[in-house]
C-alpha cells in the first residue's frame, strides 16, 4: 500500500493523541483511504524531553527545517499553539508544498486568511477542524450539512476549560484558582491559560464560526468579550438558587441582516440544554432559517477527542491527494455582511446589588428602572444581615445602552452598590 507520510510539529497533550490514534486505528485508517499513514518526522521545542508516546526510529529535533526539507512528509499536523512562530512555520511548510492540519485557534483566527490564501497558491489543503470546539465536528458540518441553509444564529459553550472551572465551582464548591489548576493538569487548558479565562480562546472560537457560518471575517476588536475571571462561589451560588447555572456563551448572531458576535458569562435557565453541559463538555447551538435549531454536543478539549478531530483532517486530506483535489479551501463561504450596532443588541440583564437596609431603597431602583425604561422581571430581596440588604433585579430585554446607563445610575447611589451583573438566556 502506498504511504502518506505525517510530520508533527508539537509533542504535546493533542501531539501525544494524534500518534496513539494513528498507531491504534492504523488498519481501519488505511481501509478508508486506502493508503499507510506513516508517522515520519516530529519536531518540538526541547527533543530531550521524555515523551509518553513511543515513537522508534522517528527523527526528533527542534529545527523546522528539517521538517520543511523532509521530502518523505506531505501533511504537517501543527498542534504547537501560538502565532508566532507557528505562522512562519506553516507558512514555509505550504510554500515547500505540504499539507497542513492546524488545531490553532489563535492562529486560524489572526492570520487564517493570510495562509488560506497561501494554500490556495500552492494548491494545499489547510484544514483545521479541532481548532473550535476540539471533539464536536461543528466546521465541517457547518460546511457540509448547513450549506443549503441560512444560519441565523451559532451559540453556545465553546471553551471546555472555563465550562469545567464553572462545572467544579458549581458542583463541588472548588475554589476558582483550585479549578484551574486542575484544567490544566487534565490538558484542557492552554500553554498559558490568561486567554481561556479572559474568554479571547472563545473568542477566537467564535471569529472562526462566525466565518463559516456567515462568510465573514470579524477580529477581536468586533467583538465585546468578558471572561470568567471575576465570578465568584457567591454568584454560582445565587445563580443557582434563583434556577440558573453560569455558563460562558459565545454567540453570533444575525439581527436584521446584519452580525452580532459576543462571549461573555451568562445565566441559563436550568430548562435550557446548556445548563446541562458539564466540565469540559462543549456545545454549539446552530440555528438554520429552514432547519430550526440544532445542537452539536461533546467534549471541547482533550487529547484524544481533540486528536480525533485532527484525524478527521488527516483523513480529508488523504482522500484529497489521493483523487488529486487538493488546494480547495476548508470554508470557501464569503459575504459582504456588517456588523450589528450596539443598540439592536438585546437581553434581559440580573444585577446583584447590596443596599443599606434604609426605608426606600426598592423605590429608588424602580426609579432607575422607569428613567431608562426599563422594565423588571424580577425583583428579589435575597438576604438581610441586619444593616444591608441583597437584592437581585432581572430586567426584561434592555438593550447595550440602556445596560449602560442603569450601571452608571447604580454606581452614583449612596446606599446601594452593584456587586455582578450577567446576561440571562
Ligand atoms: N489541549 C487541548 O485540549 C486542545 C488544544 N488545542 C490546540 O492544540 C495546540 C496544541 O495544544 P496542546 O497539545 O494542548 O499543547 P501542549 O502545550 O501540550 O504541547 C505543545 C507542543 O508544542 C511544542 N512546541 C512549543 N513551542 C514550540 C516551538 N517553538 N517549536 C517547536 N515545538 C514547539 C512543545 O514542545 P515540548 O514538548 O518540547 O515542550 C509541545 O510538544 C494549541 O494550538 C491548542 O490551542 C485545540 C483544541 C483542544
Ligand atoms: N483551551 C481550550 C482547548 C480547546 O480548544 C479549551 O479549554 O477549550
Amino acid at each position: 500500500m502506498r504511504q502518506i507520510g505525517i510530520g508533527l510539529l508539537g509533542l504535546g497533550t493533542v501531539g501525544s493523541g494524534v500518534v496513539r490514534l494513528l498507531q491504534d486505528h492504523k488498519d481501519k485508517i488505511s481501509a478508508i483511504t486506502g493508503r499507510e499513514l506513516v508517522i515520519k518526522r516530529v519536531v518540538v521545542h526541547n527533543p530531550d524531553k521524555k515523551r509518553d508516546v513511543e515513537l522508534p526510529d522517528v527523527p526528533v529535533t527542534a529545527d523546522i527545517a528539517d521538517m520543511v526539507q523532509d521530502s518523505t512528509v506531505q501533511i504537517v499536523v501543527e498542534v504547537m499553539g501560538t502565532i508566532d512562530p507557528a505562522e512562519s512555520y506553516i507558512e514555509q511548510l505550504l510554500r515547500a508544498g505540504k499539507h497542513v492540519v492546524t488545531a490553532n485557534k489563535d492562529l486560524i483566527a489572526q492570520k487564517g486568511a493570510r495562509l488560506v490564501d497561501i494554500a490556495q497558491q500552492k494548491q494545499r489543503d489547510l484544514m483545521y477542524e479541532a481548532s473550535v470546539a476540539g471533539g464536536i465536528p461543528i466546521l465541517r458540518t457547518i460546511v457540509n450539512s448547513f450549506a443549503a441553509d441560512q444560519i441565523l444564529e451559532v451559540s453556545g459553550i465553546v471553551n471546555g476549560t472555563t465550562n469545567y472551572i464553572l462545572t467544579q465551582m458549581n458542583q463541588k464548591k472548588v475554589s476558582y484558582a483550585a479549578a484551574l489548576k486542575s484544567a490544566q493538569e487534565l490538558g484542557f487548558a492552554e500553554s498559558d491559560p490568561t486567554n481561556d479565562v479572559a474568554g479571547v480562546d472563545a473568542a477566537y472560537k467564535m471569529i472562526i464560526l462566525t466565518q463559516f457560518a456567515f462568510g465573514m471575517n470579524v477580529t477581536l476588536d468586533d467583538i465585546a468579550v468578558e471572561g470568567i475571571d471575576k465570578i465568584s462561589l457567591e454568584d454560582i451560588e445565587q445563580a443557582q438558587n434563583l434556577g440558573y447555572t453560569i455558563k460562558l456563551i459565545g454567540a453570533a448572531k444575525q439581527i436584521d441582516g446584519k452580525i452580532n458576535v459576543s462571549v461573555g458569562p451568562a445565566l441559563v435557565p436550568a430548562a435550557n440544554p446548556l445548563a446541562a453541559v458539564q466540565n469540559e463538555n462543549n456545545a454549539v447551538v446552530v440555528k438554520g432559517a429552514a432547519v430550526g435549531e440544532t445542537m452539536f454536543y461533546g467534549p471541547g478539549a482533550g487529547e484524544l477527542p481533540t486528536a480525533n478531530s485532527v484525524l478527521s483532517d488527516i483523513i480529508s486530506v488523504t482522500k484529497d491527494i489521493g483523487i488529486g483535489i487538493t488546494g480547495n479551501t476548508f470554508n470557501n463561504y464569503r459575504q459582504g455582511a456588517a456588523l450589528a450596532p450596539a443598540t439592536a443588541v438585546k437581553s434581559a440583564y440580573y444585577f446583584a446589588l447590596k443596599m443599606r437596609d434604609i426605608p426606600g431603597q426598592m423605590l429608588t431602583l424602580t426609579k432607575v428602572m422607569a428613567e431608562t425604561q426599563a422594565s423588571f422581571k424580577q425583583l428579589i430581596q435575597t438576604s438581610s444581615d441586619g444593616d444591608f440588604a441583597h437584592v437581585v433585579m432581572i430586567t426584561h430585554e434592555i438593550d447595550l445602552d440602556q445596560l449602560q446607563k442603569i450601571t452608571t445610575a447604580v454606581a452614583n447611589l449612596d446606599n446601594i452598590s452593584l456587586l455582578s451583573t450577567y446576561k440571562v438566556l
